[in-house]
């Protein structure tokens, strides 16, 4: 008896069949090859997903893949992550970040410190942090940005994410550009083959990284020295991660490898959310007048000088509708990888033990199904609920984003300085992205711009 079409199509997925490339890399060059054009929608997936479906099978990196869409599928494999799989980094990743960061954790430990990360990120801990998040944006822009007619968009809020993170998350007062060159010099790596031979990106990264740690260990012992002899835990997560040291929950690894993770994570996704943000108001001038009132009504309830406050940032509620639309079309995170740690039935598919698993940001957020009309820019469909788990760029499930607070508030803030200080246009409005291995636009977005005040 013959196989349905279905049944055809579904062992042609699992099989492992000679059309898969060569044995060991199989589709691994082509993967790359249309990531670093940004194409790994139009020349990778969507080409497979009109032959084969929403789940189908690959071979990347001399593994088995099996790449899944949809929001069931965001929903299982996301949800059952510990249960049925767990996040798989590359060799490169594990080794610069370390063994201890938060995304090498199951179970318990993972619990514990996430407990740790998201308390800050609580609505006291947001609340308290919105100041704070003001005054670091505000001498950015004082120092980077005025008496300037040019700027680098992406190099600007790269650096400030960087800030951002150590002063207003974990309490780490920085020189202005000091640790930025190292801490970028670890992320180039985290991505690189695993190489450990000098002149090497990530021999460069090794070396880099055992910088940070000297100067981190330093601050974590000065912090240790100072909760020990009474002083008080401040709330910030640095004082959190010590605390929890002191107590004997975590070691002093632990509390570098997850300060290294924290800025990694932070970094190219939040800066790449906020340059495209501003390339999308730019081609879209009438949400972008309808995002300035938002921006201009907030900031005329305020005295000169006075810091925004909590209250404030949930009125920017049309601004964060234009960031979600944003990161939907143009998501920082394109996916990521599972490893499956026991046979898996999904939807009549057997993924074996052992085989990777790719969840893509894509697949749901350029199908119509979710989101009509999928590639036009509109950012008031998200003032009605969207499907869970069909809106996926901060993932879901006990790995969902755990500074997802931390960069809306960043997106939000900074938004909100620019437009009501700053006019400003794009130099390339065309200006081509690039993927290596997350989006980057290749000319830095360059922005011409000019002091404004309010009318
Ligand atoms: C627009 C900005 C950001 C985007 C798009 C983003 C996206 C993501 C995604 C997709 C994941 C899940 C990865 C997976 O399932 O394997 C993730 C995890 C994570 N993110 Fe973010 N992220 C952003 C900003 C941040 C910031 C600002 C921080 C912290 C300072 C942060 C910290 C983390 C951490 C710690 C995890 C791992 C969570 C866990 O394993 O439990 N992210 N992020």
């Amino acid at each position: 008896k013959q196989p349905t079409n279905k049944q055809q199509n579904t062992s042609r997925k699992l099989l492992p069949s000679g059309d898969m490339g060569l044995p060991w890399i199989g589709e691994t060059v082509e993967f790359y090859k249309a990531q670093r054009a940004n194409q790994l929608f139009e020349s990778f997936f969507r080409p497979r997903m009109n032959k084969y479906g929403n789940i189908f099978k690959t071979k990347l990196m001399g593994s088995p893949t099996v790449v899944v869409n949809g929001a069931a599928a965001n929903k299982f494999f996301m949800s059952n992550e510990f249960k049925l799989v767990i996040s798989s980094w590359p060799t490169s990743s594990v080794e610069l970040m370390g063994r201890n960061s938060i995304m090498e954790k199951q179970g318990d430990s993972h619990r514990c410190l996430r407990g740790i990360i998201t308390s800050t990120l609580s609505v006291s801990g947001l609340t308290a942090m919105v100041p704070r998040m003001c005054a670091s944006i505000q001498t950015h822009l004082e120092n980077n940005w005025r008496n300037h007619d040019e700027i680098s968009l992406y190099r600007s809020t790269k650096m400030l994410t960087f800030t951002i993170v150590l002063e207003c998350l974990f309490g780490i007062g920085i020189e202005p550009g000091s640790l930025f060159g190292v801490f970028e010099r670890v992320l180039e790596g985290v991505l690189s083959p695993p190489i450990n031979f000098p002149g090497t990106k990530f021999a460069r990264a090794k070396k880099a990284r055992s910088e940070i740690e000297k100067v981190l260990v330093g601050e974590i012992r000065r912090k240790r020295e100072a909760m020990e002899g009474g002083e008080e835990e401040d709330g910030m997560l640095l004082s959190k991660l010590v605390a929890a040291l002191i107590r004997g929950e975590i070691t002093e690894e632990e509390v570098v490898d997850n300060v290294v993770l924290l800025v990694f994570a932070a970094h190219d996704t939040t800066s790449y959310a906020i340059t495209m943000t501003f390339k999308m108001l730019a081609n879209n001038p009438n949400s972008y007048a309808l995002l300035l009132k938002e921006h201009e009504e907030i900031a005329r309830n305020k005295r000169a000088g006075e810091a925004l406050t909590l209250e404030d940032v949930k009125k920017m509620e049309y601004t964060w509708q234009v960031a979600r639309e944003t990161m939907r079309l143009n998501p920082p995170i394109f996916g990521s990888f599972r490893k499956a740690i026991t046979d898996i039935q999904f939807e009549g598919f057997t993924i074996p033990k052992g085989w990777k698993v790719l969840w893509t940001t894509y697949g749901t957020h350029y199908d119509e199904k979710y989101f009509p009309d999928p590639m036009s820019f509109n950012p008031s469909r998200f003032a009605d609920p969207i499907q869970s788990y069909a809106f996926i760029p901060f993932g879901g499930g006990p790995r969902l984003c755990a500074g997802y607070q931390l960069a809306k508030l960043n997106i939000l803030v900074l938004v909100h300085y620019v437009v009501t200080r700053y006019n400003w246009s794009l130099v390339y409005p065309d200006e081509p992205i690039f993927m290596d291995p997350l989006p980057f636009p290749s000319k830095g977005m360059p922005i011409k711009i000019s002091p404004r005040s309010l009318a």
